[in-house]
């Protein structure tokens, strides 16, 4: 089995989790991506938020969530994702940049315009009470 392994970011605000949209898909995904050689997780999370979103992360606050692995969305059946998910505070104005069209805040109800792996992680969210 083929495993992405990516770094994510899980940001929550009154009960919401902050999603993007990349230009011709129309599914939200939680913002993060691939880590490049020799980066480190806060590397990688550090300038895949950066490209998406236009702010940077705050080193010293960022904490380890939960791993969390499904099939791949837009990949061939069998590829999946695992996501490193992490939190954060940070630095600037959210703005959608690069391929990203859209950025929202979603909640529980919905959980139909995610990615498998992030069903998965609405449903833990949900469990833990953090997402409306
Ligand atoms: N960032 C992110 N990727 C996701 C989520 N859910 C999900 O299936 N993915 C998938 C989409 C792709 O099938 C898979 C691997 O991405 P990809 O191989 O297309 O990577 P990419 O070229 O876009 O690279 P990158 O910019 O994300 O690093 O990750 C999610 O919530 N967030």
């Amino acid at each position: 089995m083929k495993i992405i392994d990516k770094l994510a970011w899980i940001e929550l605000k009154d009960g919401k989790i902050l999603s993007t949209r990349s230009r011709g898909k129309n599914v939200y995904y939680i913002p993060g991506g691939k880590r490049e050689a020799g980066e480190t997780d806060q590397e990688t999370l550090m300038r895949e938020i950066e490209e998406e979103l236009s702010i940077r992360l705050i080193p010293d606050s960022i904490e380890y969530v939960e791993t969390f692995q499904a099939q791949a969305h837009g990949h061939a059946e069998g590829i999946e994702v695992k996501m490193q998910c992490y939190s954060a505070r940070y630095k600037g104005t959210i703005k959608a940049a690069s391929e990203i069209e859209e950025v929202v805040w979603l909640q529980y109800a919905d959980r139909d315009k995610v990615s498998p792996v992030d069903k998965i992680i609405f449903d833990w969210l949900r469990n833990k009470g953090l997402l409306s």
